[in-house]
């Protein structure tokens, strides 16, 4: 194993050593406390231009799942069709593994797929330095190669457009009720979730204008990057709703952009919420649900236009967990409903629009 250096943009240093694809790479460092799912998170194209950082200690003890591919063309196992996490940083390797479905060891797949993955890193204090500093671009450079790879940047880049389907795609053909998905960068357990409450599902990419289609609803997928890079987006979800009453729902990125339609700025958290345990009460309320989250960004709800309200809100910070229209079948999580990985307590999300579809 090559000695390798975690780098941040403050100047701190975190050695360790390379397990995965040996090449150097840049992005931002980001934190998720989740105690497994890495198949899952590494596939999630929401981590596009981020080096993942574990802070459950063993990570690939159960190794990674094969990657075949249902009928319909989802992968069964993994969120999407290949790794989009620049890199995992983890503190403790676990090079056996031993699991029922695995195939391969996250080693070889990383190397595979030319994917960097360091361990030997403290990544609970490296967490520490995110939480006090907030998130930082960082680099992961080898001790024996001169520092040549060029600066990272995260903010101000269009992820979306580079993940996103360039072409419609189309699932459950002929099942019932249409819904448009709008992919911005979506994870596989979204079709599925939809499939199978039996709608059919019309992927579209993230700035294909659906306002004149035959659909009765429209879904608004998770992605990665900066939402205010999404401006197309945006305008066209303004446009339908503008001219029809369609249920809209919304997931992450999608309440990122039903919000930014609704009038609401978006800002930056200071390290994100990248977990299974995100605490979620739904307004109005006492239920609290447990949900699985990936963003580093979120809507800040008092800027909501006066026909909207908050739908839920995070019990550790106050920020916004979602929102809906006061009169229309509009809503939306900031949440994962989905989980894969992560607690399923609030699939009822896809059950409330499936309903309001019929
Ligand atoms: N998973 C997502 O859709 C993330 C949305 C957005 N990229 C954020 O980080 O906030």
């Amino acid at each position: 194993m090559k000695k390798v250096t975690l780098v941040l943009s403050d100047g701190t240093k975190f050695h360790g050593k390379s397990f995965g694809y040996d090449a150097p790479v840049a992005g931002e460092v980001v934190f998720n406390t989740a105690m497994m799912g890495y198949p899952e998170s590494l596939t999630d194209p929401s981590y596009a231009g981020q080096l993942m950082t574990l802070t459950f200690p063993l990570v690939g003890n159960y190794g990674v799942p094969p990657f075949t591919f249902e009928e319909n063309g989802l992968p069964t196992f993994m969120e999407s069709d290949k790794i989009y996490a620049s890199a995992i940083i983890v503190n403790d390797y676990s090079e056996q593994y031993s699991h029922w479905n695995a195939v391969e060891s996250l080693a070889d797949w990383l190397k595979r797929e030319k994917v960097p993955g360091i361990t030997d890193i403290d990544t609970r204090e490296l967490t520490k330095v995110l939480r006090e500093h907030g998130v930082m671009m960082g680099k992961i450079l080898f001790d024996d190669e001169p520092d040549n790879i060029p600066e990272a940047n995260y903010e101000g880049v269009n992820f979306v457009d580079q993940v996103s389907c360039k072409e419609i795609i189309r699932y459950n053909e002929g099942a019932g009720k249409k819904v448009v998905l709008v992919d911005c960068g979506v994870k596989a357990n979204i079709i599925r979730c939809l499939i199978n409450r039996g709608v059919e599902v019309i992927r579209v990419p993230w700035n294909y204008d659906y306002t004149d289609m035959d659909f009765d609803g429209l879904f608004l997928a998770n992605g990665p990057g900066d939402p205010d890079m999404c401006e197309d987006a945006v305008n066209i979800i303004r446009k339908q709703i503008s001219q029809s009453r369609k249920p809209i729902c919304g997931i992450c990125m999608g309440n990122q952009l039903l919000s930014k339609a609704a009038g609401a700025t978006i800002y930056k958290l200071k390290y994100g919420h990248r977990s299974h345990n995100q605490p979620v009460r739904m307004v109005g309320t006492n239920n609290c649900y447990i949900t699985s989250q990936n963003h580093g960004y979120a809507v800040d709800a008092k800027t909501l236009d006066n026909d909207w309200e908050e739908l839920f809100v995070n019990m550790n910070d106050g920020s916004n967990e979602g929102i809906r229209h006061k009169v229309n079948p509009w809503f939306s999580s900031q949440f994962h409903p989905e989980a894969c990985s992560g607690p399923v307590d609030t699939e009822f999300m896809f059950d409330k629009f499936v309903e309001t579809l019929k």
